[in-house]
Protein backbone atom coordinates (compact mmCIF):
# COMPACT_ATOMS: atom_id res chain seq x y z
CA UNK A 1 0.00 0.00 0.00
CA UNK A 2 1.46 3.24 -0.94
CA UNK A 3 0.60 6.90 0.27
CA UNK A 4 1.58 9.95 -0.38
CA UNK A 5 1.76 12.46 2.21
CA UNK A 6 1.32 15.49 1.01
CA UNK A 7 0.91 19.19 1.88
CA UNK A 8 -2.71 19.71 2.69
CA UNK A 9 -2.02 19.53 6.45
CA UNK A 10 0.35 22.55 6.54
CA UNK A 11 -2.49 24.70 4.27
CA UNK A 12 -5.04 23.89 7.42
CA UNK A 13 -4.63 27.56 8.58
CA UNK A 14 -4.08 30.94 6.88
CA UNK A 15 -1.13 31.77 8.92
CA UNK A 16 0.90 28.56 8.99
CA UNK A 17 -0.03 28.32 5.34
CA UNK A 18 2.94 30.90 5.03
CA UNK A 19 5.72 28.11 5.42
CA UNK A 20 5.01 27.24 2.01
CA UNK A 21 5.50 30.50 1.04
CA UNK A 22 8.84 30.41 3.29
CA UNK A 23 10.21 26.62 2.02
CA UNK A 24 12.00 26.94 -1.36
CA UNK A 25 11.50 23.89 -2.58
CA UNK A 26 8.94 21.33 -1.31
CA UNK A 27 8.69 17.31 -1.73
CA UNK A 28 6.55 14.72 -1.07
CA UNK A 29 7.26 11.67 0.67
CA UNK A 30 5.93 8.20 -0.51
CA UNK A 31 5.50 5.94 2.71
CA UNK A 32 5.35 1.85 1.60
CA UNK A 33 3.72 -0.05 4.43
CA UNK A 34 4.05 -3.95 3.78
CA UNK A 35 0.64 -4.04 4.86
CA UNK A 36 -2.49 -2.40 6.19
CA UNK A 37 -3.79 -3.82 9.51
CA UNK A 38 -7.96 -3.56 9.40
CA UNK A 39 -8.57 -0.96 6.34
CA UNK A 40 -8.99 -1.26 2.82
CA UNK A 41 -5.95 -0.87 0.75
CA UNK A 42 -6.41 2.91 -0.64
CA UNK A 43 -7.14 4.72 2.11
CA UNK A 44 -7.15 4.71 5.92
CA UNK A 45 -9.69 2.28 6.33
CA UNK A 46 -11.98 5.46 8.82
CA UNK A 47 -14.09 8.02 7.73
CA UNK A 48 -12.85 11.29 8.97
CA UNK A 49 -13.82 14.51 7.41
CA UNK A 50 -11.03 16.28 6.40
CA UNK A 51 -12.54 19.50 4.38
CA UNK A 52 -12.31 21.55 7.31
CA UNK A 53 -8.77 22.13 7.25
CA UNK A 54 -8.53 21.42 11.23
CA UNK A 55 -5.83 19.03 12.82
CA UNK A 56 -6.06 15.46 12.23
CA UNK A 57 -8.62 13.63 15.22
CA UNK A 58 -7.27 11.37 17.37
CA UNK A 59 -8.63 8.33 14.74
CA UNK A 60 -6.28 9.70 12.28
CA UNK A 61 -3.58 10.20 14.10
CA UNK A 62 -3.78 6.59 16.04
CA UNK A 63 -4.21 5.11 12.65
CA UNK A 64 -1.32 6.92 11.31
CA UNK A 65 0.96 5.88 14.13
CA UNK A 66 -0.05 2.23 13.31
CA UNK A 67 0.74 2.74 10.08
CA UNK A 68 4.15 4.00 10.69
CA UNK A 69 5.25 1.20 12.84
CA UNK A 70 4.68 -0.89 9.42
CA UNK A 71 6.92 1.19 6.82
CA UNK A 72 9.54 -0.74 5.12
CA UNK A 73 10.59 1.66 2.68
CA UNK A 74 10.10 5.50 1.93
CA UNK A 75 11.25 7.34 -1.35
CA UNK A 76 12.36 10.66 -1.55
CA UNK A 77 11.58 12.72 -4.47
CA UNK A 78 15.06 14.65 -5.38
CA UNK A 79 15.90 17.87 -7.09
CA UNK A 80 12.47 18.92 -7.61
CA UNK A 81 12.90 22.49 -7.80
CA UNK A 82 9.90 24.66 -7.19
CA UNK A 83 10.12 28.23 -7.79
CA UNK A 84 7.21 29.62 -5.17
CA UNK A 85 7.23 33.11 -6.76
CA UNK A 86 5.12 31.98 -9.54
CA UNK A 87 1.34 31.81 -8.23
CA UNK A 88 -1.22 29.66 -9.38
CA UNK A 89 -0.63 26.50 -11.08
CA UNK A 90 2.49 25.22 -12.04
CA UNK A 91 3.49 21.98 -13.76
CA UNK A 92 6.19 19.67 -13.04
CA UNK A 93 7.07 16.31 -14.12
CA UNK A 94 7.60 13.57 -11.42
CA UNK A 95 8.50 9.78 -11.95
CA UNK A 96 7.79 10.44 -15.95
CA UNK A 97 4.18 11.61 -14.35
CA UNK A 98 2.42 15.12 -14.42
CA UNK A 99 2.85 16.96 -10.80
CA UNK A 100 0.46 19.76 -10.22
CA UNK A 101 1.50 22.44 -7.59
CA UNK A 102 -0.75 25.72 -7.00
CA UNK A 103 1.31 28.47 -5.55
CA UNK A 104 -1.24 30.43 -3.21
CA UNK A 105 -1.07 34.01 -1.75
CA UNK A 106 -2.20 33.24 1.84
CA UNK A 107 -1.62 36.86 2.97
CA UNK A 108 -4.27 38.43 1.07
CA UNK A 109 -6.94 35.38 1.61
CA UNK A 110 -6.14 35.78 5.43
CA UNK A 111 -6.32 39.45 5.77
CA UNK A 112 -9.49 39.96 3.28
CA UNK A 113 -11.17 37.04 5.62
CA UNK A 114 -10.04 39.25 8.78
CA UNK A 115 -11.26 42.00 7.42
CA UNK A 116 -14.91 40.52 7.11
CA UNK A 117 -14.73 39.13 10.46
CA UNK A 118 -13.72 42.55 12.47
CA UNK A 119 -14.69 46.28 12.04
CA UNK A 120 -11.33 47.39 11.02
CA UNK A 121 -12.45 51.02 10.18
CA UNK A 122 -13.51 51.04 14.16
CA UNK A 123 -10.10 49.17 14.94
CA UNK A 124 -8.41 51.78 12.72
CA UNK A 125 -9.39 55.09 13.85
CA UNK A 126 -8.52 53.79 17.55
CA UNK A 127 -5.29 51.85 16.73
CA UNK A 128 -4.31 55.50 15.07
CA UNK A 129 -5.35 58.06 17.39
CA UNK A 130 -5.69 56.30 21.11
CA UNK A 131 -3.33 53.56 21.80
CA UNK A 132 0.54 52.92 21.73
CA UNK A 133 0.93 49.76 20.57
CA UNK A 134 3.72 47.50 20.04
CA UNK A 135 3.49 43.94 18.29
CA UNK A 136 6.38 41.31 18.12
CA UNK A 137 6.27 38.42 15.29
CA UNK A 138 9.69 37.15 16.79
CA UNK A 139 10.93 36.24 13.26
CA UNK A 140 8.26 34.01 12.90
CA UNK A 141 5.55 33.54 9.43
CA UNK A 142 3.43 36.02 10.97
CA UNK A 143 6.13 39.07 9.94
CA UNK A 144 4.24 39.16 6.86
CA UNK A 145 0.40 39.27 8.28
CA UNK A 146 1.52 41.89 10.72
CA UNK A 147 3.09 43.85 7.89
CA UNK A 148 -0.02 43.78 5.75
CA UNK A 149 -2.96 43.55 8.04
CA UNK A 150 -1.70 45.85 11.02
CA UNK A 151 0.39 48.51 9.07
CA UNK A 152 -0.80 48.38 5.55
CA UNK A 153 -4.41 47.91 6.65
CA UNK A 154 -4.92 48.90 10.06
CA UNK A 155 -2.14 52.31 9.25
CA UNK A 156 0.05 50.86 12.33
CA UNK A 157 3.48 52.69 12.22
CA UNK A 158 6.85 51.27 11.94
CA UNK A 159 8.39 51.57 15.25
CA UNK A 160 4.99 49.76 15.66
CA UNK A 161 5.92 46.34 14.72
CA UNK A 162 8.67 44.47 15.77
CA UNK A 163 10.87 41.51 14.18
CA UNK A 164 8.94 41.16 11.43
CA UNK A 165 11.15 39.26 8.70
CA UNK A 166 11.16 35.61 8.92
CA UNK A 167 14.31 33.80 9.24
CA UNK A 168 14.59 30.14 9.20
CA UNK A 169 16.77 29.94 12.49
CA UNK A 170 13.94 32.75 14.09
CA UNK A 171 16.88 35.13 14.41
CA UNK A 172 18.61 32.87 17.12
CA UNK A 173 15.41 33.29 19.59
CA UNK A 174 12.58 30.58 20.88
CA UNK A 175 9.61 32.44 18.92
CA UNK A 176 7.77 31.07 22.19
CA UNK A 177 4.89 33.84 23.43
CA UNK A 178 5.13 33.50 27.32
CA UNK A 179 7.13 36.02 29.23
CA UNK A 180 9.76 34.10 29.40
CA UNK A 181 10.84 33.70 25.89
CA UNK A 182 9.10 36.90 24.38
CA UNK A 183 10.95 38.85 27.51
CA UNK A 184 12.26 41.71 25.01
CA UNK A 185 8.37 42.97 24.21
CA UNK A 186 8.33 42.39 28.54
CA UNK A 187 11.35 44.46 29.10
CA UNK A 188 10.45 46.82 26.09
CA UNK A 189 7.09 47.73 27.73
CA UNK A 190 8.21 47.76 31.30
CA UNK A 191 10.72 51.28 29.47
CA UNK A 192 8.38 52.46 27.20
CA UNK A 193 5.14 53.86 27.14
CA UNK A 194 3.52 51.60 24.84
CA UNK A 195 -0.51 50.42 26.40
CA UNK A 196 -0.88 47.30 24.11
CA UNK A 197 1.41 44.47 23.05
CA UNK A 198 1.47 41.22 21.65
CA UNK A 199 4.03 38.41 20.89
CA UNK A 200 3.15 35.70 18.48
CA UNK A 201 4.99 31.96 18.21
CA UNK A 202 7.22 30.72 15.30
CA UNK A 203 3.93 29.66 13.04
CA UNK A 204 1.78 32.47 14.26
CA UNK A 205 -1.12 30.71 15.16
CA UNK A 206 -0.26 31.55 19.27
CA UNK A 207 -0.42 34.63 20.87
CA UNK A 208 0.41 36.72 24.40
CA UNK A 209 -1.33 39.73 25.49
CA UNK A 210 0.58 42.29 27.67
CA UNK A 211 -0.94 46.00 28.60
CA UNK A 212 1.12 48.62 29.87
CA UNK A 213 3.92 48.41 31.79
CA UNK A 214 3.77 44.86 30.60
CA UNK A 215 0.61 44.02 32.51
CA UNK A 216 0.33 40.27 31.62
CA UNK A 217 -3.10 39.03 30.26
CA UNK A 218 -2.98 35.08 31.24
CA UNK A 219 -4.45 33.04 28.36
CA UNK A 220 -7.24 31.41 30.50
CA UNK A 221 -8.17 35.41 31.46
CA UNK A 222 -8.02 36.34 27.65
CA UNK A 223 -10.28 33.74 26.44
CA UNK A 224 -12.87 34.60 29.03
CA UNK A 225 -12.64 38.48 28.19
CA UNK A 226 -13.14 37.94 24.48
CA UNK A 227 -16.28 35.39 25.37
CA UNK A 228 -17.62 38.70 27.13
CA UNK A 229 -17.38 40.63 24.52
CA UNK A 230 -18.03 38.38 21.37
CA UNK A 231 -21.02 40.25 20.47
CA UNK A 232 -19.27 43.15 19.81
CA UNK A 233 -17.52 41.83 17.11
CA UNK A 234 -19.38 41.68 13.21
CA UNK A 235 -18.78 37.96 12.51
CA UNK A 236 -20.53 36.84 15.62
CA UNK A 237 -22.81 39.12 15.10
CA UNK A 238 -23.46 37.89 11.82
CA UNK A 239 -23.99 34.26 12.93
CA UNK A 240 -24.40 33.93 16.26
CA UNK A 241 -22.82 32.48 19.59
CA UNK A 242 -22.54 28.99 19.93
CA UNK A 243 -21.08 27.77 23.06
CA UNK A 244 -17.25 27.87 24.25
CA UNK A 245 -14.69 25.68 24.95
CA UNK A 246 -11.45 24.89 26.56
CA UNK A 247 -8.67 22.57 27.31
CA UNK A 248 -8.94 20.81 30.89
CA UNK A 249 -6.11 22.52 31.92
CA UNK A 250 -7.04 25.53 31.22
CA UNK A 251 -8.47 28.43 33.94
CA UNK A 252 -12.13 27.78 34.28
CA UNK A 253 -12.45 32.05 33.92
CA UNK A 254 -14.44 31.13 30.61
CA UNK A 255 -17.07 28.41 32.05
CA UNK A 256 -18.37 31.69 34.56
CA UNK A 257 -18.58 33.72 31.33
CA UNK A 258 -20.51 30.69 29.83
CA UNK A 259 -22.93 30.09 32.65
CA UNK A 260 -23.62 34.12 33.02
CA UNK A 261 -24.30 33.96 29.55
CA UNK A 262 -26.51 30.77 28.99
CA UNK A 263 -24.34 29.31 26.66
CA UNK A 264 -23.06 25.46 26.85
CA UNK A 265 -19.36 25.16 27.79
CA UNK A 266 -17.17 22.15 26.46
CA UNK A 267 -14.14 21.13 28.34
CA UNK A 268 -11.90 18.98 26.03
CA UNK A 269 -7.96 17.57 26.44
CA UNK A 270 -4.89 19.30 25.54
CA UNK A 271 -4.77 19.55 21.50
CA UNK A 272 -6.82 21.73 18.96
CA UNK A 273 -8.14 18.54 17.48
CA UNK A 274 -10.64 18.13 19.96
CA UNK A 275 -12.35 21.31 19.10
CA UNK A 276 -12.89 20.61 15.56
CA UNK A 277 -15.78 18.39 16.03
CA UNK A 278 -17.75 20.48 17.91
CA UNK A 279 -17.41 23.15 15.76
CA UNK A 280 -17.99 21.51 12.52
CA UNK A 281 -21.70 20.05 14.88
CA UNK A 282 -22.00 23.95 15.23
CA UNK A 283 -22.25 24.44 18.63
CA UNK A 284 -18.59 25.53 19.24
CA UNK A 285 -17.58 29.25 18.03
CA UNK A 286 -15.20 29.91 20.70
CA UNK A 287 -12.08 28.62 22.38
CA UNK A 288 -8.74 28.58 23.87
CA UNK A 289 -5.95 26.80 25.59
CA UNK A 290 -3.65 28.02 28.72
CA UNK A 291 -0.51 27.31 26.08
CA UNK A 292 -1.55 30.71 24.82
CA UNK A 293 -4.00 29.44 21.87
CA UNK A 294 -7.42 31.60 21.46
CA UNK A 295 -9.30 31.17 17.91
CA UNK A 296 -12.94 30.49 16.92
CA UNK A 297 -14.55 28.95 14.56
CA UNK A 298 -13.94 31.13 11.15
CA UNK A 299 -10.93 28.09 10.83
CA UNK A 300 -10.14 24.70 12.08
CA UNK A 301 -7.15 26.14 14.19
CA UNK A 302 -5.92 28.84 16.92
CA UNK A 303 -5.15 31.88 15.58
CA UNK A 304 -2.75 34.16 17.10
CA UNK A 305 -3.87 37.54 14.51
CA UNK A 306 -7.09 36.69 15.68
CA UNK A 307 -6.31 37.31 18.99
CA UNK A 308 -4.86 40.50 18.65
CA UNK A 309 -7.70 41.83 16.70
CA UNK A 310 -10.61 40.49 19.08
CA UNK A 311 -8.58 42.55 21.68
CA UNK A 312 -8.04 45.87 19.96
CA UNK A 313 -11.75 45.27 18.91
CA UNK A 314 -12.64 45.67 22.79
CA UNK A 315 -10.03 48.32 23.73
CA UNK A 316 -11.65 50.38 21.03
CA UNK A 317 -15.20 49.31 22.12
CA UNK A 318 -14.49 50.15 26.11
CA UNK A 319 -12.19 52.83 25.43
CA UNK A 320 -10.39 51.15 28.31
CA UNK A 321 -6.60 50.27 29.42
CA UNK A 322 -5.87 46.31 29.08
CA UNK A 323 -5.49 46.24 32.91
CA UNK A 324 -8.84 48.04 33.15
CA UNK A 325 -10.50 45.62 30.94
CA UNK A 326 -9.14 43.03 33.38
CA UNK A 327 -9.61 44.55 36.48
CA UNK A 328 -13.43 45.35 35.66
CA UNK A 329 -13.52 41.64 34.49
CA UNK A 330 -12.10 40.05 37.87
CA UNK A 331 -14.85 42.69 39.95
CA UNK A 332 -17.96 41.18 37.77
CA UNK A 333 -16.94 37.63 37.84
CA UNK A 334 -14.16 36.66 40.46
CA UNK A 335 -10.44 35.59 39.52
CA UNK A 336 -8.98 32.17 38.56
CA UNK A 337 -5.37 32.80 39.91
CA UNK A 338 -3.19 30.21 38.02
CA UNK A 339 -0.45 29.46 37.29
CA UNK A 340 1.65 26.32 35.50
CA UNK A 341 5.47 25.11 36.50
CA UNK A 342 7.25 23.14 33.80
CA UNK A 343 9.98 20.36 34.18
CA UNK A 344 11.54 20.04 30.96
CA UNK A 345 13.69 17.53 29.44
CA UNK A 346 14.02 15.79 32.61
CA UNK A 347 14.95 11.77 32.76
CA UNK A 348 12.02 9.83 31.48
CA UNK A 349 11.84 6.77 33.29
CA UNK A 350 11.96 9.40 36.84
CA UNK A 351 9.08 11.38 35.41
CA UNK A 352 7.01 7.87 33.95
CA UNK A 353 7.84 6.58 37.77
CA UNK A 354 6.36 9.81 39.21
CA UNK A 355 3.52 9.80 37.24
CA UNK A 356 2.81 6.26 38.02
CA UNK A 357 3.33 6.37 41.53
CA UNK A 358 0.89 10.14 41.43
CA UNK A 359 -1.62 8.26 39.80
CA UNK A 360 -1.95 4.93 42.19
CA UNK A 361 -2.00 7.38 45.09
CA UNK A 362 -4.85 9.66 43.77
CA UNK A 363 -6.97 7.04 42.04
CA UNK A 364 -6.79 4.92 45.91
CA UNK A 365 -10.37 5.26 47.26
CA UNK A 366 -8.85 6.55 51.10
CA UNK A 367 -7.32 9.59 48.99
CA UNK A 368 -10.80 11.43 49.08
CA UNK A 369 -11.42 13.21 51.71
CA UNK A 370 -7.79 13.65 52.49
CA UNK A 371 -6.59 17.06 54.12
CA UNK A 372 -3.47 18.99 53.31
CA UNK A 373 -2.31 22.16 55.13
CA UNK A 374 -0.16 25.21 54.12
CA UNK A 375 -0.20 28.49 54.23
CA UNK A 376 -2.49 28.51 57.15
CA UNK A 377 -5.27 26.85 55.13
CA UNK A 378 -6.85 23.10 54.71
CA UNK A 379 -7.75 21.77 51.58
CA UNK A 380 -9.64 18.89 51.55
CA UNK A 381 -9.09 16.35 48.34
CA UNK A 382 -13.08 16.15 46.52
CA UNK A 383 -12.17 14.21 43.52
CA UNK A 384 -9.11 12.64 41.82
CA UNK A 385 -9.10 11.40 38.24
CA UNK A 386 -6.67 10.18 35.65
CA UNK A 387 -8.86 12.82 32.86
CA UNK A 388 -10.24 10.68 30.02
CA UNK A 389 -12.92 12.25 27.35
CA UNK A 390 -15.94 11.03 25.26
CA UNK A 391 -16.08 13.04 22.15
CA UNK A 392 -19.83 14.21 22.39
CA UNK A 393 -20.04 13.90 18.46
CA UNK A 394 -17.86 10.69 16.99
CA UNK A 395 -17.80 9.25 20.76
CA UNK A 396 -14.09 8.19 20.28
CA UNK A 397 -12.52 8.00 23.70
CA UNK A 398 -9.47 9.62 24.29
CA UNK A 399 -7.59 8.27 27.99
CA UNK A 400 -4.50 9.51 29.87
CA UNK A 401 -5.04 13.17 29.55
CA UNK A 402 -3.50 14.59 32.99
CA UNK A 403 -3.60 13.41 36.72
CA UNK A 404 -6.13 15.83 38.33
CA UNK A 405 -7.12 16.70 41.85
CA UNK A 406 -9.91 18.87 43.02
CA UNK A 407 -10.31 20.24 46.33
CA UNK A 408 -13.62 21.21 47.75
CA UNK A 409 -12.89 24.88 47.41
CA UNK A 410 -12.57 24.21 44.04
CA UNK A 411 -8.57 25.17 44.28
CA UNK A 412 -6.89 22.38 41.27
CA UNK A 413 -3.50 20.46 40.50
CA UNK A 414 -2.92 19.08 37.51
CA UNK A 415 -0.12 17.17 35.74
CA UNK A 416 0.16 16.02 32.25
CA UNK A 417 3.33 15.23 30.52
CA UNK A 418 3.74 17.57 27.37
CA UNK A 419 3.39 16.13 23.78
CA UNK A 420 5.47 18.63 22.07
CA UNK A 421 9.04 18.50 24.12
CA UNK A 422 11.72 17.88 21.48
CA UNK A 423 14.13 15.44 23.86
CA UNK A 424 13.79 13.87 27.19
CA UNK A 425 10.40 14.38 29.59
CA UNK A 426 8.39 17.23 30.25
CA UNK A 427 5.70 17.90 32.81
CA UNK A 428 3.47 19.89 33.21
CA UNK A 429 1.96 21.27 36.58
CA UNK A 430 -0.97 23.31 36.61
CA UNK A 431 -2.04 25.13 39.84
CA UNK A 432 -5.41 26.90 40.26
CA UNK A 433 -7.27 28.47 42.54
CA UNK A 434 -10.77 30.72 42.38
CA UNK A 435 -11.50 33.72 44.04
CA UNK A 436 -14.23 35.98 44.65
CA UNK A 437 -13.85 39.16 46.27
CA UNK A 438 -9.85 39.03 46.55
CA UNK A 439 -8.61 39.73 42.56
CA UNK A 440 -6.00 41.81 42.70
CA UNK A 441 -3.24 40.14 44.80
CA UNK A 442 0.18 38.90 43.55
CA UNK A 443 -0.51 34.96 41.67
CA UNK A 444 2.81 33.22 43.24
CA UNK A 445 1.36 34.49 46.33
CA UNK A 446 -1.84 33.06 46.23
CA UNK A 447 -0.93 29.89 44.86
CA UNK A 448 1.87 29.76 46.57
CA UNK A 449 0.17 26.99 49.55
CA UNK A 450 -1.13 24.97 46.90
CA UNK A 451 2.25 24.92 45.22
CA UNK A 452 3.79 22.94 48.04
CA UNK A 453 0.85 21.07 48.27
CA UNK A 454 1.18 20.23 44.73
CA UNK A 455 5.19 19.36 45.17
CA UNK A 456 4.78 17.43 48.08
CA UNK A 457 2.11 14.65 46.90
CA UNK A 458 3.92 14.55 43.71
CA UNK A 459 7.57 14.28 44.88
CA UNK A 460 8.48 15.99 41.61
CA UNK A 461 11.78 17.89 42.44
CA UNK A 462 12.97 14.87 43.94
CA UNK A 463 12.08 12.34 40.94
CA UNK A 464 12.45 14.83 37.81
CA UNK A 465 16.14 15.16 39.46
CA UNK A 466 15.64 19.38 39.43
CA UNK A 467 15.75 21.93 41.91
CA UNK A 468 12.57 23.65 40.98
CA UNK A 469 10.66 24.02 37.69
CA UNK A 470 12.66 25.06 34.47
CA UNK A 471 9.86 27.41 33.31
CA UNK A 472 7.20 29.45 34.93
CA UNK A 473 4.38 30.75 33.20
O1 LIG B 1 1.69 19.00 25.10
P1 LIG B 1 2.18 20.41 25.35
O2 LIG B 1 3.65 20.56 25.19
O3 LIG B 1 1.66 20.97 26.64
O4 LIG B 1 1.58 21.31 24.20
C1 LIG B 1 0.21 21.43 24.04
C2 LIG B 1 -0.10 22.15 22.74
O5 LIG B 1 0.55 21.43 21.70
C3 LIG B 1 0.37 21.93 20.38
O6 LIG B 1 0.91 23.21 20.29
C4 LIG B 1 -1.09 21.96 20.06
O7 LIG B 1 -1.27 22.58 18.81
C5 LIG B 1 -1.86 22.73 21.12
O8 LIG B 1 -3.22 22.66 20.82
C6 LIG B 1 -1.58 22.18 22.49
O9 LIG B 1 -2.18 22.97 23.48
Amino acid sequence: MTHLVGQDGILSTPAASHLIRSTKALGGIILTASHNPGGPDNDFGIKFNCENGGPAPEQVTNKIYQLSTAITEYKIVEGLEIDISKKGKNEYVVNDKPFTVEIIDPVKSYADLLEQIFDFTNVRAYIVTNVMIILDAMFGVTGPYVEEIFRKRLHLLQPNVARTTPLPDFGGCHPDPNKTHAYQLVRTMEDMPYEFGAAFDGDGDRNMILGEKAFYVSPGDSLAVIAHYLEIIPYFKRNGIQGFARSMPTSAAVDRVAAKKGKDMFVVPTGWKYFGNLMDAGLLCLCGEESFGTGSNHIREKDGIWAVLAWLSIMAYTDKSVADIMKKHWAEYGRDYFTRHDYEHCDLAGCQYMMKTLEETILDPKFIGRQYEAGGKCYKVKMADNYSYTDPIDKSVATNQGLRIVFEDGSRIVWRFSGTGSYGATIRMYIETYQKEDYLRDVKEVLQPLIEIAEDISDIVRLTGRFGPTTVV
